[in-house]
């Protein structure tokens, strides 16, 4: 009995974590904090930080490929960069946005927000309002929410073109789905965490998008890590977990069996399901796993310039294009401007695969929306979450109509020695990084109750 280090194959450790993102991280960091020194960390990749990840740029400049920003209202993540000591910047947003629609080119000043009408986002706070972010499908009319998307809410709206479209791209780059595919009562969910606040949720001034971090959002799982030692197992995918119904759980990896009193799986459902379980999970749980959309990776480029130069011309360096690759161009240039970085959402299927001719299609659109300096990057980057490897599946959860009244409630329940962690089980922030803090504390919570209740804690 003991530590992690000790031979796993008999000893018995008290908790096994799955997954060395925020979440199965911060879970860890916990546990190390109350004391506990039996438990191990199960990270399938060579690295950690899941869907956060730094491009190395080189001179220390670095790019986010994933999660990157926050704002009011994320006090977890906020509280834990403070812990370790990473600074934070605000997002740069002054000046005009460019938008790009065939060969016709607008710029525009949107002060940081997404361009909406205050009516409208009054209405979508008061029916946030009544929707729950940690249990939506409690709310009063949950049925009645979740037979709409919000595509269908948007249209009954009458709004103006304009406001429609920003408003739906807007929920499209949050959640990962397209208003058409996106349950209304899901998006609510979103909103109410934001204290039923539109604006916060979507906007760069006053939202979650108003805050980076110097060195990029990875860092923090780096520091964890570094902090936990060899008790972050790298390139050990779990296969397996068997005997979840007993004392003790046997998680099967690639580097052997660890046998654990509680396991942590941290991890979003539809990575839970590529996980073999013996017995099989109870049919709710197994259910809201293999229905969970596994299908909405992102992908996310990189242009390096010598310096922020659209920004010499009264440009924020922010693009849409309507009907083209570029879902939104952002400037993600360093705190310091030792370089200028244009960072773009690219839509999936809609740019060429080989990154040269994905280089190329771009600058040519950036050229459109800054001029020729554009064509000349120095570095280009490109990370599709979905091609890399299997250990993302979805980056943001885009749920559809009918999925949280009939599946949500087997999101949180533990089921015998598992128990769910992962951004997608937080209270609040569920899908960002903030949310994945919280639901680390939550989960390394839960393993020490029942470890106490069994007389076992280290
Ligand atoms: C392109 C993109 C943009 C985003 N933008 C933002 C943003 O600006 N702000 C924000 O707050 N959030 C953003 N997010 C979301 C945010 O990054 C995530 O919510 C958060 O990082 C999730 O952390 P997690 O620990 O819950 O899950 P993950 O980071 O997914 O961690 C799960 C870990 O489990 C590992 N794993 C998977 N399968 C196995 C297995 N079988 N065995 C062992 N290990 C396994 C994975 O490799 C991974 O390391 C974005 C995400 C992406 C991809």
């Amino acid at each position: 009995e003991g530590t992690a280090t000790a031979s796993t194959d008999r000893g018995v450790l008290d908790v096994a974590i799955i997954g060395a993102g925020l979440a199965g991280l911060t879970a860890a960091r916990d546990l190390k904090r109350a004391g506990c020194e039996s438990f191990v960390v199960l990270e399938a990749r060579d690295r950690v930080g899941g869907r956060t990840y730094n491009h190395d740029l080189g001179n220390g400049v670095v790019s986010e490929a994933g999660g990157q920003w926050i704002g009011p209202g994320q006090t977890a993540i906020a509280d834990l960069a403070r812990e370790l000591e990473v600074d934070t910047f605000p997002t740069f947003y002054a000046g005009k946005t460019t938008v790009l629609a065939g060969d016709s080119r607008v710029a525009q000043d949107f002060h940081g927000g997404i361009g909406t009408d205050d009516a409208i986002g009054a209405k979508l706070a008061e029916l946030a309002r009544g929707v729950p972010s940690r249990e939506p499908w409690k709310a009063r009319n949950a049925a009645e929410l979740d037979k709409l998307t919000y595509g269908d809410w948007l249209l009954k709206q009458g709004l103006k073109y304009e406001d429609g479209y920003f408003m739906g791209l807007a929920a499209k780059l949050t959640t990962g789905g397209a208003p058409a595919q996106l349950g209304l009562l899901f998006y609510l969910s979103m909103i109410n965490s934001a204290g039923n606040s539109l604006e916060q949720l979507e906007s760069t001034k006053g939202g979650a998008q108003e805050t980076r971090f110097v060195g990029g959002s990875q860092v923090l799982s780096i520091k964890m890590a570094k902090d936990l030692g060899d008790k972050v197992r790298l390139s050990c995918p779990v296969r397996k977990i068997a005997g979840w119904n007993r004392d003790v759980v046997e998680v099967h990896t690639d580097q052997g069996v660890v046998r654990a009193r509680r396991v942590i799986v941290a991890m979003n459902p539809a990575l839970c399901q590529q996980v073999v379980y013996d017995p099989p999970l109870p049919e709710g749980r197994t259910q809201l796993q293999r229905r969970w959309p596994a299908n909405a990776p992102m992908r996310k480029t990189v242009h390096v310039y010598d310096k922020p130069f659209w920004r010499d011309d009264g440009l924020n360096g922010q693009i849409f294009q309507v009907g083209g690759p570029v879902s939104m161009a952002y400037d993600n240039s360093p705190p310091d401007l030792s370089v200028g970085i244009i960072s773009a959402f690219v839509s999936p299927g809609s740019l060429p695969s080989d990154p040269k001719a994905a280089k190329r299609t771009l600058s040519a659109i950036y050229a459109k929306a800054f001029g020729k300096g554009a064509l000349r990057p120095k570095q280009f980057h490109d990370h599709d979450w979905g091609r890399v490897d299997p250990w993302t599946l979805q980056c943001i959860h885009p749920l559809p109509p009918g999925f949280l009244t009939k599946w949500g409630q087997f999101l949180h329940p533990s089921v015998g020695g598992v128990i769910w962690s992962g951004t997608e089980t937080a209270d609040l922030w569920a899908g960002s990084m903030d949310g994945a803090v919280r639901s680390g504390h939550r989960a390394a919570l839960q393993a020490l109750a029942a470890l106490a209740h069994q007389g076992k804690v280290a």
